[in-house]
């Protein structure tokens, strides 16, 4: 919103302004093309009106200054007509170039202008006010105030989310994260094939080295299925995001050798065993029984599960596929002792903007559809709901249901049965779910 002032004379002669406001983010929408011959023309008209006003104003004071009886008579308060008509010029011009101004800017810069414009001094108000003040005795022009500076709403200063510059087809952050085969080396099992530890609907992990980085050992996610290139943007994207996140693997790199790419982050293990262990593979009995976890370890992996979806929640975006296959634990430990949890495949992950209302979309559909059935709310299964962030609580509850059943833990049972309740509106925030893991009294 620009602010405008109009000059205009009141029936004493004296000089009135008054501010008044136009939307010109109205002229965001079609914004017309500058006509630069035509401004330069009105620009040029401006000066020269104000040159002669200026000339008029300074003959005036030195008259004042020296008044003789003839002029004493006529220098009355009464501006004369040229005067008036200049001073309206002014008005008119200035107004008429501003909006010129701001149409041009629009046309790059749509609602960032006309507030730009009031925060440099360049507004319309401000340039119609600093025309030369009307003559002695006149009441001062009252100021356009300046509209206040817009508020910064605080996700304004979290970090940027989405749309990250690209450098060479690639997201800049990646910097010199981008590494080529030659760069890699694979992990061999005893028949000399490359270990693989693990693989879902669109992805196979492999186990590589780089030898360049002291040989560090990370996983190697390639990605197949449908749009395996949109997908591959938004997994590498997502885990820039949560990059500084323990509750997340770190990203690593990309390689990239046509036709050749995967996505390299930290692998999420036990050196001693190449292979991962997820959630579903301790709640199946699978490589370690869940009995064989300390409770106080279970309250461990439940807060960092819960202490993920929180932080990713925070940057406004939706898991979708939460369940035991995505979480992966890992002992801290050489005694199978000590156990955490990481949060992985992000791939479906869906920027939800707060407050966090998303229509389910085809693809939405799609994923949640593909995700472990029991896992995923009501909600979000009905075509054309409406879901919230509250969905992932949703796939949390049922996780916390299955863990507490399985490691026989009343507290966490009763705090998944509260998250995995069918109406959306009352499960608690995670922001809640997470103060009721940290209360001391929890682990029994
Ligand atoms: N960073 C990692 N460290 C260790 N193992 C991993 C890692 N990332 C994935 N895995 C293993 O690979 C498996 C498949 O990975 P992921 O879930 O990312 O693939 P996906 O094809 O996207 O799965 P989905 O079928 O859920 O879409 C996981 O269940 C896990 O066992």
């Amino acid at each position: 919103m620009a602010r405008m002032q109009e000059v205009s004379f009141n029936e004493s002669g004296k000089v009135n302004s008054q501010t008044t406001s136009t939307n010109l983010t109205s002229k965001c929408a079609v914004p017309s093309p500058p006509d630069h011959a035509d401004m330069k023309m009105k620009k040029k008209k401006l000066s020269g009106l104000r040159r002669a006003i200026r000339a008029i104003f300074k003959s005036k004071e030195r008259k004042a200054a020296n008044p003789s009886p003839e002029i004493k008579a006529s220098s009355s308060e009464m501006p004369t007509r040229l005067e008036k008509e200049m001073v309206e010029d002014v008005a008119i011009a200035a107004t008429v170039e501003s909006v010129d101004e701001e149409s041009v800017s629009s046309s790059s810069q749509c609602s960032s202008a006309s507030d730009k414009s009031l925060e440099t001094g360049t507004s319309p108000s401000k340039q119609a006010s600093s025309t030369p003040p009307p003559p002695q005795k006149s009441p001062p022009a009252p100021r356009a105030r300046a509209s206040p500076r817009p508020k910064k709403s605080p996700s304004q200063d979290k970090p940027k989310k989405s749309g990250f510059y690209m450098y060479n087809g690639y997201p800049s952050y990646l910097g010199s994260r981008l590494y080529q085969c030659s760069d890699i080396e694979p992990e061999l099992d005893i028949l000399g094939q490359w270990v693989e530890v693990g693989s879902g609907e669109t992805g196979t992990v492999h186990l590589v080295r780089i030898p360049s980085e002291s040989n560090k050992l990370v996983a190697a996610k390639i990605i197949q299925g449908h749009d395996p290139e949109a997908r591959f943007q938004k997994e590498v994207d997502a885990l820039h995001i949560t990059d500084s996140h323990p509750s997340f693997p770190q990203l690593i790199g990309v390689v990239e050798q046509s036709p050749f790419r995967c996505i390299l982050e930290e692998f999420v293990g036990n050196d001693f065993i190449p292979e991962s262990i997820t959630l579903e593979d301790v709640l199946s009995n699978q490589k370690v029984a869940a009995s064989d976890i300390p409770h106080s370890d279970w309250f461990q992996i439940a807060r960092d599960i819960a202490d993920g979806i929180n932080y990713f929640h925070k940057l406004e975006y939706l898991h979708v596929n939460l369940k035991p296959e995505n979480i992966l634990l890992y002992a801290t430990d050489g005694n199978w002792k000590g156990w955490r949890a990481k949060i992985c495949d992000l791939g479906d992950c869906t920027f939800a903007r707060l407050p966090p209302t998303i229509h389910s979309t085809p693809e939405i559909q799609a994923a949640a559809k593909s995700a472990a059935k029991p896992f995923v709310a009501p909600e979000v299964l009905r075509d054309a709901t409406p879901f919230t962030l509250a969905a992932d609580v949703y796939a949390f509850g049922r996780i916390l249901r299955a863990v507490g059943k399985r490691a026989k833990i009343a507290s966490l049972r009763h705090i998944g049965k509260k998250c995995a309740r069918k109406t959306a509106h009352k499960r608690p925030s995670i922001d809640k779910v997470c103060s009721m893991l940290k209360r001391p009294s929890s682990p029994k």
